[in-house]
């Protein structure tokens, strides 16, 4: 069942099914929260209100066109910045769809984005877009997603490891992550060749598991206090609540026009 709200003055929905809920913002497209059944949210949010015409911090943001910074244009592209639109919803599933123009192209060509919440025993998300620009163009896209944690430092994170990565504290020098990463270090980290990970929480006594399709990339992200210091929309201790493992699409292969692209992940809960 489908309900309408208001979060923060932000219009939002609410996907009730036997096995738990989701809430999701129509600004930025973003997932809020997911509260499996008999379960404590796996979602972070943090609890300074998100100011008007900025990004949420917390749930989902989703990056696209491109991912990180880009000359004149906003971070981590307009997606997460934009009203998206319901497009359907039953049972088990809610579809949003963005659509307008590539605005940091000359050519005023269209694009579409789609994004499915699929709501089971796991959650799956699946985006997916298109653009009708003349010529093939690259798309970076990252479902950022920050995972509620007892503590960064309670927790263990398999299937990333002996991975080459960009670091980007270290001027995105290309290292090798460890056997055992510590979480509880700042990390920036882009990480090639995933498929997907694991991550323990002794704190919480859960696992978190994701599955990734179409993209190939995870990103670590967990900002030094003193950086976190900097970041007024993140409430005070917050920085030690979450975990960013985002499903992230690099890809350097131009997209032609009229190819659909979708990038996939389904993310389950199970106790230890
Ligand atoms: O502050 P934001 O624009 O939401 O970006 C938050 C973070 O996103 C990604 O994880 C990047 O790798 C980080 O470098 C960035 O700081």
């Amino acid at each position: 069942m489908i309900k309408e709200y208001i979060w923060h003055d932000k219009p939002c929905l609410e996907l009730n099914t036997p096995l738990g809920k989701i809430q999701i913002s129509l600004w930025g497209g973003q997932l809020l929260q997911w509260l499996p059944e008999n379960a404590n949210p796996v979602f972070w949010l943090s609890k300074v209100p998100p100011q008007p015409g900025k990004p949420i911090r917390g749930g989902i943001p989703v990056c696209w066109p491109w991912f990180g910074g880009k000359e004149g244009y906003e971070s981590h592209g307009w997606a997460r910045t934009s009203l998206w639109t319901l497009e359907h919803s039953d049972d088990q599933s809610v579809t949003l769809s963005l659509s307008g123009s590539l605005k940091h192209l000359p050519e005023n060509s269209r694009f579409e984005i789609q994004q499915r919440f699929i709501v089971t025993d796991t959650l799956t998300q699946i985006l997916s877009f298109k653009h009708e620009h003349s010529t093939p163009i690259l798309f970076q896209t990252a479902l950022h997603s920050y995972f509620s944690v007892s503590h960064p430092g309670k927790v263990q994170i398999k299937g990333l490891e002996d991975k080459a990565y960009k670091d980007k504290l270290a001027n995105y020098a290309v290292k090798r992550t460890p056997h055992s990463i510590d979480a509880n270090l700042p990390w920036d980290a882009t990480i090639s060749n995933t498929e997907g990970w694991q991550l323990d929480d002794s704190g919480l006594n859960r696992r978190i598991e994701c599955q990734t399709n179409n993209a190939d990339t995870t990103v670590l992200w967990h900002p030094s206090d003193q950086t976190t210091q900097a970041m007024p929309d993140i409430h005070p201790g917050g920085n030690s609540e979450y975990l960013c493992l985002e499903t992230a699409n690099l890809e350097d292969t131009p997209v032609p026009p009229g190819q659909l692209v979708t990038v996939t992940h389904t993310i389950s809960i199970t106790s230890l």
